[in-house]
């Protein structure tokens, strides 16, 4: 998978160039995979996600995002990498095949466009959305804190300066209602994957209160199956747990409205890796974090599928 026509899979790209990709894969599997725009960004730029699905009508399924955060890179390249993995192992591999069979996959490789042209061509380490806040200088909000589940409590700021800020009130950001929008109108979401990095951790919720969720069993079950898979292929070790006990307390996250909204099988990875590089990841780890990484979400999703 390191190249596929021009586009190497190994290597960090511009949001123009996996916008290229995303429409790539799909026209050339005009059958199975949909290129939808599900809105615009704060700087006006399309909210791209592609749909997998070899069936009509409202199926269940699975949503996909990377990229929320936006200086964290291996994200991105990492679902671009999933979304080619897709259509070149469906038919082949009995795994997504039997998925795919049954559930569509939703994929937003790129959930925050304008902080990540920011963090390719002004700051690096850009988190945030690119919103300007009225009597701020400070731009933007952490797009995972603007979600509606426990909004306004501990484990985010109201600091417009903080990069844990949470916005003015839950999804201001549009980034973030256009998604939930999206989730809330098709109405059959059985499971929302948030990618994050870094940390080599696999985790769920709940986040913004370290009691434990209904579903904690299951979900560290499922998360432990995941994480050994992951380990199977490099051997690279990722910690299971709820979220607020294994980081810190977080306010407003996708993971937690997700789960507080029906959708119960949610989840966010952090990726490579536990600190030597962080976000600077190098590129030469790509491949092997997206391919690993695809062995856990395999686990996942065939648990939904199943369940
Ligand atoms: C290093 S980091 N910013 N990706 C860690 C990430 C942890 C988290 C993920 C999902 C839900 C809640 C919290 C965050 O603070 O947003
Ligand atoms: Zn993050």
């Amino acid at each position: 998978e390191r190249n596929n026509g021009n586009f190497n899979y190994g290597a960090y790209h511009s949001l123009e160039k996996i916008y290229q990709e995303m429409g790539r894969i799909a026209s050339e599997n005009p059958q199975r995979v949909h290129w939808l725009q599900i809105g615009l960004s704060f700087e006006k730029r399309p909210l791209y996600v592609l749909k997998f699905s070899t069936g009509e009508g409202k199926r269940p399924a699975i949503w996909l995002n990377a990229g929320i955060h936006s200086r964290e890179w291996v994200t991105q390249a990492t679902a671009i990498w999933i979304a080619r993995k897709i259509v070149s192992d469906f038919g082949i591999e009995p795994n997504i095949t039997s998925i795919l069979d049954e559930m569509d996959i939703f994929l937003m490789p790129v959930a925050n466009p304008d902080g990540y042209v920011y963090s390719q061509t002004k700051d690096r380490l850009w988190r945030k959305t690119r919103s300007t806040t009225p009597g701020s200088h400070c731009v933007g909000v952490d797009p995972n804190r603007n979600w509606d589940a426990g909004f306004y409590g501990k484990g985010s700021s109201d600091d417009p300066c903080s990069d844990l800020y949470r916005g003015p009130k839950p999804h201001s950001e549009v980034e973030v209602k256009s998604v939930m929008d999206f989730i809330k109108s098709h109405g059959n979401f059985k499971s929302f994957i948030d990618i994050h990095s870094y940390s080599q951790l696999l985790m769920f919720p709940y986040g913004y209160t370290c009691t434990k969720a209904r579903d904690f069993d299951e979900l560290y079950k499922v998360g432990k199956e995941a994480a050994k898979a992951l380990k199977s292929f490099f051997g690279t070790k990722y910690k299971v747990g709820a979220i607020c006990p294994t980081v810190y307390q977080a306010s407003g996250s996708g993971v937690d409205w997700a789960y507080e909204n029906g959708i119960k099988y949610a989840f966010t990875f952090e990726l490579r890796d536990t600190g030597l590089y962080g976000f600077f990841l190098p590129a030469r780890q790509i491949l092997p974090t997206a391919q690993e990484t695809w062995l856990a979400l395999k686990v996942i999703m065939k648990h939904v599928k199943d369940h």
